[in-house]
């Protein structure tokens, strides 16, 4: 039994941070596929889509998930297009429990606005952007996603409380002691 937990979600959704926190409170490894891909390389995902474009990127990123995706109990935060490529949705869809983090374009606008390390909002209408890669990808998400948490404008402890919540039900942390972050 696999046991992962997989975060799939736009870009900031909070995957990243709910992630680590998440892992944390379960005594679990955590692993983020963007972070992977920049140990691995020694460059930063801007350099990387600089340098080889974003299929380069792709390319990377599957090769990331595929290995990763083979561990056991783990917390993974992905990126917002791991969802793209089908053998990365069959990857993610059969070795863990797949956690749809789900907010507005406009939220996401307000929580990546401030920095520049997302080579796809670096267009002169941030906002339009993501409304657009959110509605092509909003399918995707829902197709590996076993659970659906809207993260609205609640604080990321609250939302990993209601993440825990609806993993215990689900039964994936199932015997294992946690205990609510306050
Ligand atoms: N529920 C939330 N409420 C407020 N801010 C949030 C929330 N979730 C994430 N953030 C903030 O949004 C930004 C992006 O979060 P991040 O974890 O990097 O998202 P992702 O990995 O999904 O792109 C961070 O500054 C983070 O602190
Ligand atoms: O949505 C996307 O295509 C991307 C999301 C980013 O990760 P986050 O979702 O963690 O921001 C990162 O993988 C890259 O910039 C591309
Ligand atoms: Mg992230």
């Amino acid at each position: 039994m696999a046991r992962n937990i997989f975060l799939v979600g736009p870009m900031g959704a909070g995957k990243t941070t709910l992630g680590r926190c998440l892992a944390k409170t379960l005594g679990r490894k955590f692993y983020d596929s963007d972070r992977e891909i920049e140990c691995r390389t020694g460059v930063s995902i801007p350099v990387i889509f600089e340098i080889e474009g974003e299929a380069g990127f792709r390319q990377r990123e599957s090769k990331v998930i595929a290995e990763l995706t083979q561990l056991n109990n783990i917390i993974l935060a992905t990126g917002g297009g791991v969802v793209l490529a089908l053998e990365n949705r069959q990857k993610i869809a059969q070795r863990g429990t797949v956690v749809y983090l789900y907010a507005s374009p406009e939220q996401l606008y307000r929580r990546t606005a401030h920095d520049n390390s997302r080579p796809l909002l670096q267009t002169e209408n941030p906002l339009e952007r993501l409304k657009r890669l959110l509605k092509e990808r909003d399918p995707l998400y829902r197709e590996v996603a076993d659970i659906t948490i809207k993260t609205g404008e609640r604080p990321i402890k609250a939302v990993a409380n209601e993440v825990l919540r609806q993993l215990k039900r689900y039964g994936n942390v199932h015997g294992q002691k946690f205990s609510a972050i306050r």
